[in-house]
């Protein structure tokens, strides 16, 4: 059929499963639900304290014994390097870790800018790099199909009022995954992008205290998630090889609408995309006339009473 690559099964069970930002949120919950089906997993996150709290949850939750961490901060492209060697070959890798820091970019810093791109992006080169001559070998000697799974966002796909540096630095996670397909699927190893809506982790709690108010009417355009709910998915999608994972139905609105050139393993999803292409393009220029109402609608309102 029409559809390359060809899907996949990627076993969990008895498979060694690396988590960045396994700590926290998102990360946690995918660390857990791995756990529980049977995965040696390993978290790698910077602060220690959190990292051994986790490993206590991560164990109680699925009874295992074998959860490693590694403390390391993915800008570090040695200390990634160290981590993975310590944690031995991985058959699953999870670059989950992730900052974000709302802000008009006329009021953001080049330094916090910097900061987002350099651990969202940077920091997912260092680990890909380090953990992929390993991986190779891994899939060749197992036989089994590997996977690189890589958090992105909503905002990823749109770019939203008030995250013009993260948003950069999650669009640019996908001009990655695509690439990297390309340059490992001979190697029987599976790129996933995972695409979450506002989730509820101790990362949106921070955010919310310096959220802009129409990044947060915009954001609200998709329904909010739980950590939890986005590890099942984003699990599920890894584990049949999906290239693109959304999470939610405006997540998969969104997968429709910008499929691009992307690969795509589902004859189905195939089908839906070039079925569903104009219909989404109408869906969203409906969208964008909606926020950009917002927009001119809070800032007349806003100049009015200054
Ligand atoms: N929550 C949401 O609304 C959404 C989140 N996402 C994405 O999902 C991912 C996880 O988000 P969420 O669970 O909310 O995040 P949290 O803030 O709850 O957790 C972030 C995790 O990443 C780790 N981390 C952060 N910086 C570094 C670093 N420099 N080196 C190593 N580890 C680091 C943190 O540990 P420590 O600080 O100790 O290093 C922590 O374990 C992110 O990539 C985020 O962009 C996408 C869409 C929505
Ligand atoms: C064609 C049809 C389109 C359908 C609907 C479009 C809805 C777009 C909403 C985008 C929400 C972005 C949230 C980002 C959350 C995030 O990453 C932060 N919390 C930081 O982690």
């Amino acid at each position: 059929f029409l559809v390359r690559p060809r899907g996949a099964r990627v076993p969990l069970k008895g498979r060694h499963v690396f988590i960045t930002g396994g700590s926290s949120g998102i990360g946690l919950a995918m660390a857990t639900a791995a756990a529980r089906e049977g995965a040696r997993v390993s978290i790698l996150a910077r602060n220690t304290a959190r990292l051994e709290e986790a490993r206590a949850a991560i164990q109680r939750d699925s009874g295992r014994s074998d959860v490693g961490v590694h403390a390391a901060d993915v800008r570090d492209a040695g200390a990634v390097a160290r981590a993975l060697e310590e944690a031995g070959p991985v058959d699953v890798l999870v670059c989950n870790h992730g900052v974000f820091v709302p802000q008009e970019l006329e009021k953001q810093d080049v330094e916090e800018i910097k900061w987002m791109v350099d651990i969202n992006l940077m920091g997912t080169f260092h680990l890909i790099k380090a953990a992929l001559p390993a991986m190779k070998a891994r899939t060749r000697e197992t036989r089994l199909p590997g996977s690189i799974a890589i958090m992105s966002s909503q905002a990823g796909q749109v770019g939203i009022y008030g995250y013009t540096a993260y948003s950069a630095s999650k669009f640019a996670l996908r001009g990655l995954g695509e690439a990297l397909q390309h340059e490992v699927i001979t190697d029987n190893i599976h790129v996933s992008l995972i695409f979450p809506p506002d989730t509820e982790t101790p990362g949106l709690e921070e955010e919310h205290k310096r959220r802009p108010e129409l990044t947060n009417i915009i954001a609200g355009s998709s329904g909010g998630m739980k950590a939890n709910d986005v590890a099942k998915k984003a699990l599920d999608g890894i584990k049949s090889g999906k290239f693109i994972i959304p999470c939610n139905f405006e997540g998969a609105m969104l997968a429709v609408a910008t499929a691009g050139l992307s690969p795509q393993s589902s004859p189905v999803m195939a089908f839906l995309e070039v079925i569903g292409a104009g219909l989404m393009r109408f869906a969203a220029l409906c969208f964008q006339w909606n926020w950009f109402s917002t927009i001119e609608g809070y800032y007349a309102k806003n100049k009015k009473r200054e």
